[in-house]
């Protein structure tokens, strides 16, 4: 599953996941409760004379499988959907057991039924196991499939209980147990959804890391590399203008020398913080693609207003300057400016060389200025 389609909230990832592992655990249980029932009925002293039992309860278990089958996920994420899905999905188990357990009844209360006594028991056993293994999401309706497993038994059972009394306190004894397992498989499912959405924060953490130059905060070049071809691809298919600005500050290795690394780190900082002033739209992505070079993928934007919007942080920067070190620095900016045309841009690439010669020009006139590509 792409990560994309997973919630990020922590209560909706869980319940995400519990309802995928429902859905997928629950495929293959429907067949065998048709089938063990279909060999209780096959292996019984009278098959003929069970039809009516034999062809009520084949049904039931195939509709119920088919229910379980084509019970849908819902395609949105969100917590109604899933809740109701699970509950839903609950009910079919439920109904399920319930079955079973009627069933289980009928061969000790039906004399043909008697012979598959055994294929019954060797069933329930294994149904109310897999339950307990296969559902421990949520404790209380797993607790109650497989008391609606076993509860028909042990009530026809029971008023004779002094010569069922081997057989019944085993399967007292058999129930306490996947009860214990159930509470245990419980703790452990839910640690195990825990640690998967810690790992999957951790990943996403990391990737955004990789993906943030860590002075500025800004995307990086990685950023870049991933973002261009798709915004210039999306620009193309949807005939929406995409704007790029290319930034490099003007002599800054001067800055450097003069007043030392950290406060031209400190520039660079406050750099980025004028362009998140200027370039506030949530669409603009700003970068600093490597040095003293920056640059803003402006999505929907027309080569106009762009251009204002370079020439305004021009400005600012020509006429505030910056601040290293509590001290006042004057720094301008060379800009290269550029929408992509697909007349003139073969690829995104040739898009980037037309800004990138732009900002060179504005380099190459005497700097401080916007060049348009
Ligand atoms: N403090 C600091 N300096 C950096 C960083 N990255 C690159 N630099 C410096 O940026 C300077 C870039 O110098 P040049 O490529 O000559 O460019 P410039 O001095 O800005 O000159 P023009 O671009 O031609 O106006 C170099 O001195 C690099 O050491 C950084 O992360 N921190």
């Amino acid at each position: 599953m792409p990560n994309t389609l997973m919630p990020n909230d922590p209560d909706r990832f869980r319940l995400w996941r519990e309802v995928q592992d429902m859905r997928v655990r629950t495929t293959l249980g429907g067949i065998f409760y048709l089938i063990a029932w279909l060999l209780c009925w096959i292996f019984s002293s009278a098959p003929k004379q069970l039809l009516l039992p034999g062809s009520l309860f084949s049904l039931g278990f195939a509709i119920l499988l088919v229910l379980r089958l084509r019970h849908r996920l819902p395609t949105e994420h969100d917590l109604d959907g899933l809740l109701r899905w699970r509950w839903q999905h609950w009910a079919l188990l439920l109904l399920n057991s319930m079955l079973w357990g009627l069933a289980t009844g009928c061969t000790l209360l039906l004399t043909p039924l008697h012979d598959s006594q055994l294929i019954a028991a060797l069933s329930t056993i294994a149904f109310s196991t897999a339950a307990i293994f296969n559902f421990p999401m949520q404790r209380l309706p797993a607790a109650c499939a497989v008391l609606l497993i076993y509860l028909p038994a042990l009530v026809i059972m029971l008023p004779q209980a002094s010569k069922n009394a081997g057989v019944l306190t085993t399967l007292v004894f058999f129930m306490l147990y996947l009860m214990l397992a159930l509470k245990r498989n419980h703790k452990e499912y839910h640690a195990g959804v825990d640690l998967q959405h810690q790992l999957l924060e951790q990943r996403e953490q990391l990737d955004l890391l990789s993906r943030t130059d860590s002075l500025t905060q800004l995307g990086n070049r990685l950023q870049f590399n991933n973002l261009f071809e798709l915004q210039v691809a999306q620009a193309q298919r949807q005939g929406s203008p995409l704007a790029l600005l290319l930034l490099d500050i003007d002599h800054f290795k001067q800055i450097n020398d003069q007043h030392g690394h950290m406060a031209g780190d400190q520039c660079l900082c406050q750099f980025a913080d004028v362009m998140r002033q200027v370039f506030r739209r949530q669409s603009d992505i700003l970068l600093r693609l490597g040095g003293e070079e920056f640059g803003v993928l402006m999505p929907g934007i027309d080569l106009e207003h762009a251009r204002q919007l370079g020439e305004q942080f021009r400005l600012l920067l020509d006429e505030h300057g910056l601040e290293a070190q509590a001290q006042p620095l004057r720094l301008t900016t060379s800009l290269g400016l550029g929408v992509f045309d697909s007349a003139r841009d073969a690829s995104a690439d040739a898009f980037f060389s037309r800004v990138d010669d732009a900002l060179y020009q504005a380099k190459h006139q005497g700097r401080n200025r916007l060049c348009l590509a």
